[in-house]
């Protein structure tokens, strides 16, 4: 994926600033800044699900707002917030992400039954994904961006309320997700994961690009938080300003 100078505005301010970012085939692509610094909007660009105000984004080489069939055939997305058809129970979702996606409905049907148990959820496949838990949401999502084995996978806060087994099967899939050959590109406010898990890092704050490379790269010997909290800056509280909550 790469995206070059993606800018947005919402209301008349610009929250993103001319982004240009390279995400190398194979990579595991973490995207770390503050609450606010326009991660989600960043990405929604990129996978061509918020229309930009200036710049470009490429997926495998295709022109994501010219071209956004063919450059959404290779991609899946697990977006942050996004509503999806969740009065469906979570083989119903699956096998109609899959269907509309053009798949054969025998692959369709195999391919369900392999995510559902991978992720733990074969259990609740009869309730309905407006009745899931926040993690469990999260899973089926998660399921739905795999089920045409897309290339390459953008994911927004993949791992937020998700269980600590749960995790660890999330981890365990992506890793052996980029170990076939995809590329993750993932968003998280979680450093330990980030070094844990990605090649390369990029730091984001105030809708602007800080930092990118490989981890070593970027953290230069440190450690990614050190890093984080040295070019975003401290959010020290200052003295007694919240002095009313002490008894
Ligand atoms: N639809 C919108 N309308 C108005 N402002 C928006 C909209 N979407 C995002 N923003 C603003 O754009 C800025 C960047 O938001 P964004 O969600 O991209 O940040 P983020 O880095 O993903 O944050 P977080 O880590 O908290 O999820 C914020 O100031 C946010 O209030």
């Amino acid at each position: 994926m790469s995206i070059r100078g993606l800018r947005k505005s919402f209301s008349g301010t610009e929250v993103v600033h001319g982004i240009s970012l390279d995400v190398p085939r194979g990579s595991f692509y973490g995207i770390v800044g503050p609450n606010g610094a326009g991660k989600t909007t960043t990405l929604s660009m990129a996978t061509g699900m918020l229309r930009p105000d200036g710049g470009t984004a490429h997926v495998a080489g295709v022109d994501m707002w010219a071209q956004p069939e063919r450059a959404k055939a290779g991609l899946g997305v697990l977006a942050d917030g996004l509503r999806t058809f969740d009065r469906l129970t979570g083989r119903e979702l699956l096998t109609y992400v899959g269907l509309i996606r053009g798949m054969e409905a025998d692959t369709v049907a195999t391919r369900t039954d392999s995510l559902l148990a991978a992720f733990d959820l074969a259990g609740e496949e009869g309730k309905l994904v407006v009745d899931y838990s926040a993690g469990m949401t999260k899973k089926i999502l998660l399921a739905s961006a795999l089920i045409h084995a897309p290339r390459l996978l953008v994911l927004d806060e993949p791992l937020e309320a998700v269980d600590p087994v749960s995790a660890q099967v999330i981890r365990k899939i992506l890793t052996d997700y980029v170990r076939n050959g995809g590329t993750v590109v993932l968003s998280s406010h979680v450093m330990e994961l980030v070094e844990g898990l990605c090649t390369h890092v990029a730091i984001i704050a105030k809708g602007e690009l800080l930092a990118a490379g490989t981890l070593d790269e970027v953290r230069r010997g440190g450690s990614l938080v050190q890093t984080f909290i040295d070019m975003v800056g401290g959010g020290a509280v200052a003295e007694g300003s919240l002095s009313w909550l002490e008894s």
